[in-house]
């Protein structure tokens, strides 16, 4: 196979972010994402830490108001027009189980994915195209804990193995393949594929795949003449859907499902070491490290135009997930491919079909005319010249002139004889020529070609031009409501930002409200512990002072009733300028009380200095706890001096 030169090419990768699921919606979760679609940016913010955001930058990154259309006609179309230009092109879906690979694909029945609109735009381009000749094969695989499984012949006993063939590239050598004669036939390949495709549920995803999917897609194309000489291009598109590459612990696989994640990581994880080894320039890429790998040989590093989207959630739980595959897909747009021109290969089909249609053809034409030879014009009747065959023979018995009527006899019946025996022959060619034609219209009808005139071509341009224009205007109008609906974002993203700043000073000023409130709360134990002890101490002196007290109420027990002393007490005043202690005489009025202090201060006289003493300390003290201060009359009690 001869390839034609071209320049080093990315890998070209594109973000998509799906909308939050109803149930997401339902369980109140928060968008973490934000996806700047003009300037191809995606940010994405731990809800846990806030402050911690990270941008990326990406060919082309699509929000979750995007459609299918959008990302076919701006990233994928592009692939798929070089497919059938004969190179080599690869459409793969990245991203955790539930992020929309599948969706993004496959597509729904509203909308279709990327492979339905990929086989429509394949057949339009051949039924409009004039001058060549095509032939479409599928083949659909799966590889599920590193081993392939033929999905379009579940059942195939052949070793599948993947091998490379010098200037041909990766194969997978035993595997089925179907011709295509229109899209139908290819989207029939794909619900055969997709019905075969091994899927169990998971805790994330109930439909999750847990096997990578690859369809791919064989074009030969043959626009070469007689005169011109033969050019055949052969292009090929592999569409491949990864499985999910979330986290073991969240996807909640036991068992026989977590070996199976173990080997679906596994394979993930072989496909970041190869697009690490080919970021980092290194001599050795492990390619045959998994199958996967070794089958993405050629679109990672290789000779094919790839495009890589990575799929992501919005939602605050899947965090670190979409942060893993921003990582992974901002790593593998560095990948340099070599796409080239697949052009001239040895094995083309269409070659051996063109070739095998022109040899029957040729057979078809060498049956007919020995045909005619054979078939007998007419008998005549008994006793007339005989008019057999229109050759030789009858001119030869015309030529010897009457027979007798035994001769006649005899001639008719091997004559008829012959008749029917050719006849038979003529049948046996007549079927063979039918299947003939059968077997040419069958490879003719495998050999594609558009069936159009210059003239249609030229209305049906006119007619494509009139619905590009139209869609540029529709186009237009999108554009400029998608501009309000960033505008608006941007406005809200800006309100955002301010009150997010806010929060962030009154989080500060928290801050430092907390840390006084610390202080203080140090210096409020610190005074606590000091009052303590100082009640401590109080409670120690006025136990001292208590023990003292009651120590001098026993003296004075000695002298005086209690009740007398604090009756005393309450009705007594100290003279600070006389300093001793008086009695209003009002308040010693009933004769019984003034008898009685009489006789107290009698007692007090006639004891001892220290007695009295004892006595005016305890009345001291006593209206120290009953602190009545204005009683100035004249009853003396006692005199310290
Ligand atoms: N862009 C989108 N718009 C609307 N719904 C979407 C979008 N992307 C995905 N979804 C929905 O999200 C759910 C999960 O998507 P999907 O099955 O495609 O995930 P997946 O990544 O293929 O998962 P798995 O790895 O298990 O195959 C589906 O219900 C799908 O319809």
């Amino acid at each position: 196979m001869s390839h034609v030169g071209k320049e080093d090419e990315d890998v070209r990768v594109i973000v998509r972010c799906r909308p939050l699921t109803r149930s997401e919606a339902d369980r109140n979760c928060r968008s973490v994402v934000q996806v700047m679609e003009d300037q191809g940016l995606i940010e994405i913010r731990n809800s846990t830490t806030n402050a911690e955001r990270q941008v990326f930058k990406f060919d082309t990154v699509y929000g979750c108001y995007s459609n299918q259309e959008d990302i076919y006609e701006k990233s994928v179309r592009p692939v798929v027009s070089s497919v059938l230009e004969g190179f080599n092109g690869t459409i793969f879906a990245y991203g955790q189980t539930g992020s929309g690979k599948t969706y993004t694909m496959e597509g729904d029945i509203s909308d279709k994915g990327v492979v339905p609109r990929s086989f429509e735009h394949m057949f339009d381009c051949i039924t409009s195209s004039c001058n060549t000749r095509y032939l479409v094969q599928a083949s659909f695989l799966e590889i599920y804990q590193d081993e392939i499984k033929d999905l379009l012949d579940p059942h195939n006993g052949n070793q599948l193995v993947v091998r490379e063939k010098p200037k041909i590239g990766v194969e997978v050598y035993g595997i089925s393949s179907c011709l295509c004669n229109s899209k139908e036939d290819l989207e029939r390949v794909l619900a055969a594929g997709i019905f075969s495709r091994s899927t169990g549920a998971t805790k994330i995803n109930e439909r999750s795949s847990r096997s990578h999917a690859i369809l791919t897609v064989t074009v030969e194309m043959d626009n070469g003449s007689p005169q011109s000489g033969q050019v055949i291009r052969v292009g090929k598109l592999n569409l491949v859907d990864l499985a999910g590459s979330e986290r073991q612990s969240k996807s909640g696989a036991v068992g026989k499902r977590l070996r199976e994640a173990a080997r679906i990581n596994l394979s993930l994880s072989a496909l970041g070491n190869v697009i690490s080894a080919l970021v980092e320039g290194r001599q050795h890429v492990p390619y045959r490290d998994s199958k996967l790998t070794h089958l993405l040989k050629d679109s990672l590093g290789g000779n094919a135009k790839t495009l890589m989207i990575a799929n992501i959630g919005p939602a605050s739980y899947n965090y670190f997930e979409s942060l893993n595959t921003l990582q992974y897909a901002s790593r593998a747009k560095n990948i340099q491919n070599k796409p080239v021109v697949n052009s001239e290969p040895k094995d083309a089909l269409v070659r051996v079909y063109q070739q095998e249609i022109e040899r029957l053809n040729k057979l078809l034409s060498e049956q007919n005319p020995q045909m005619v030879m054979k078939i007998p014009v007419q008998v005549r009747s008994v006793g007339e010249q005989t008019d057999l065959y229109p050759d030789s023979h009858d001119n030869e018995l015309r030529r010897k002139g009457s027979i007798s009527s035994q001769v006649y006899l005899e001639i008719k019946e091997s004559a008829v004889n012959e008749i029917e025996r050719n006849k038979e022959l003529v049948a046996v060619e007549k079927k063979e020529v039918e299947e003939l034609k059968e077997k040419i219209a069958l490879m003719e009808s495998t050999l594609l070609h558009g069936s159009k005139s210059i003239m249609d071509l030229t209305n049906e341009q006119q007619m494509a031009l009139e619905v590009g224009r139209k869609k540029i205007v529709r186009q237009k109008d999108r554009e400029i409501s998608i501009r309000q609906q960033v505008r608006l974002r941007q406005e809200m993203w800006q309100t955002y930002s301010t009150l997010q700043q806010k929060v962030d000073a009154k989080a500060h000023e928290l801050q430092a409200l907390r840390f006084n409130v610390d202080v203080i709360k140090g210096e409020n134990l610190r005074v606590t512990s000091e009052m303590d002890t100082l009640i401590r101490e109080l409670n120690d002196e006025q136990n001292t002072l208590l023990k003292e007290l009651k120590k001098k109420f026993l003296i004075m027990e000695k002298f005086i009733r209690i009740d007398e002393l604090n009756a005393l007490i309450g009705r007594a005043s100290y003279d600070e300028s006389r300093q001793c202690w008086f009695l209003q005489p009002s308040q010693c009025d009933e004769p019984q009380m003034r008898n009685r202090y009489s006789e107290i201060i009698s007692r007090y006289d006639s004891h001892s200095g220290n007695g009295r003493r004892f006595c005016r300390d305890i009345i001291e003290l006593e209206l120290d706890h009953h602190p009545r201060t204005t009683y100035d009359l004249p009853l003396r009690l006692h005199n310290n001096k």
